[in-house]
């Protein structure tokens, strides 16, 4: 792969920060090092001496004087190195990337830890888009990325998508304005980023068929496209096996992967990482460099020794319960759908993640209904064009989660909505 391509210029011109790389060199440094380099603070005036987490079976993680003094300093840009390489670890056991036989120029599998995958999403669009270029999106798609890709100048070309996720006959035919060979003509204004949500959609909650991530793959091959792969619901797919990561089948080592721990572990934690070719990687870092410096060491501390002490395995065990935990709120959500929009709305039961996707029939565009009408009923939704990659475009669809709510809560939600939908009928055939 020739990642000079797909750079943009601010990110071309990203150089290493001497006092960070500094960071990196006395981290690795023997104890005997003595550092009158950096300007790191004196631990010995931060007033917290330890802390201790516990969890739901009592035990405890601690930090005691020690490794609280770590927790509470400057750590590397690429995420403190005992979790960084569990989590290479963990990509490599889940997805066993074919990038990892790869020489690092060549796209060696890499990973560094960002805060939350929503930063790592606005760093690599702020790397990879120039004003003018054309973006391939899944229509609808999540208003995060919308909102880190739109102020970019870049034009976003919506691909539509079903329950089974981005439509590979859409994609081709989106494509179809340009000849593969265009991605050589380095004055084309063809395409060369794909962003896409394969497993628990937000907000369709599709989860993209096997045959279609493989299709999909051999058409990014033939175009030449970047993947970024945003997943931060891998780990809610409710049936088992997982279905295989793009990152997975990644030969070309033209894959992104976003992952997040903030479904499974804590949002508020603000923790994610991002899977990828050692050079894309890279400038990522210098990125955070000249931004956050690192995600919280604090919080990648706690976060490791619980990682530590489950293990992958524990881990795993961790995210069935979760997702067995969305799987039975998806069901609720789908008794109560049965039982008030029969006939009133449309939908698919998501095998994955925490939203519903639905169609109020008779309905041009749910903003209004939702935004007003329904608040008078007490009930709230997201109205579907508030994903969509068109601005402004009307939308039949809302988006519900079933993440939060009580079945009762639920169930109660959507009889609202369905008396909603019925007086809006009754005032539409008067
Ligand atoms: C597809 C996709 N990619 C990336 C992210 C960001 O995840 P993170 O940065 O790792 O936590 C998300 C998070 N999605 C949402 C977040 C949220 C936060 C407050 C309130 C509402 C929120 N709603 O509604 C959301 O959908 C996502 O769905």
């Amino acid at each position: 792969m020739n990642y000079a391509r797909f750079l943009n210029a601010v990110s071309k011109a990203r150089v290493a920060s001497p006092i960070r790389e500094l960071t990196a060199i006395q981290q690795r440094g023997p104890p005997t090092l003595i550092s009158l380099a950096s300007g790191m603070p004196n631990t010995d005036m931060f007033p917290f001496t330890q802390a201790s987490v516990t969890l739901p079976d009592d035990s405890q993680l601690h930090l005691d004087q020690k490794l609280i003094k770590r927790a509470l300093q400057y750590s590397p840009s690429p995420g403190i190195p005992e979790l960084v390489q569990w989590l290479k670890n963990l990509q490599v056991q889940l997805h066993n990337p074919p990038t990892c036989q790869l020489a690092p120029e060549q796209g060696q599998m890499d990973l560094c830890v960002t805060t939350g995958s929503q930063e790592a999403l606005s760093k690599t669009f702020e790397m990879l888009v120039t004003p003018g270029d054309n973006v391939l999106m899944d229509q609808p798609t999540y208003p995060g990325t919308l909102a880190a890709v739109r102020p970019l100048g870049c034009n976003l070309l919506p691909v539509e998508t079903d329950q089974l996720g981005m439509r590979p006959d859409a994609l081709r035919d989106v494509l179809s304005r340009w000849k593969p060979e265009d991605c050589k003509n380095p004055q084309s204004d063809i395409p060369k980023v794909l962003y896409t949500i394969p497993n628990g959609g937000n907000p369709t909650g599709a989860t993209m068929s096997l045959d279609r991530r493989q299709e999909i793959y051999e058409i990014a091959r033939n175009y030449d496209l970047m993947i970024l792969e945003d997943d931060p619901y891998y780990f809610l797919q409710f049936t088992r096996p997982r279905l295989p990561s793009f990152l997975s089948m990644d030969v070309d080592s033209r894959v992104l992967k976003f992952d997040s721990f903030s479904k499974i572990l804590s949002s508020g934690m603000r923790v994610g990482y991002m899977t990828g070719p050692k050079p894309v990687i890279s400038k990522i870092v210098l990125h955070i460099q000249s931004s956050t410096l690192h995600t919280s060491t604090l919080t990648q501390m706690i976060l490791f020794l619980l990682l530590e002490k489950w293990g992958v395995d524990g881990f795993l065990q961790h995210c069935d319960r979760v997702s067995d935990f969305y799987q039975e709120r998806r069901d609720h959500m789908i008794k109560s759908a049965d039982r008030w929009l029969t006939g009133l709305a449309e939908w698919h039961p998501p095998s994955a993640g925490m939203f519903l996707w639905l169609k109020l029939l008779g309905i041009h565009d749910t903003h209004k209904l939702i935004m007003e009408k329904a608040m008078e009923k007490e009930v709230l939704f997201v109205p579907g064009n508030a994903f969509s990659v068109t601005p402004g475009e009307a939308s039949p669809y809302v988006r519900a989660a079933f993440s939060q709510a009580t079945p009762e809560q639920m169930d109660k939600g959507l009889e609202r909505l369905a008396r909603l939908l019925r007086e809006e009928r009754q005032l539409a055939e008067s």
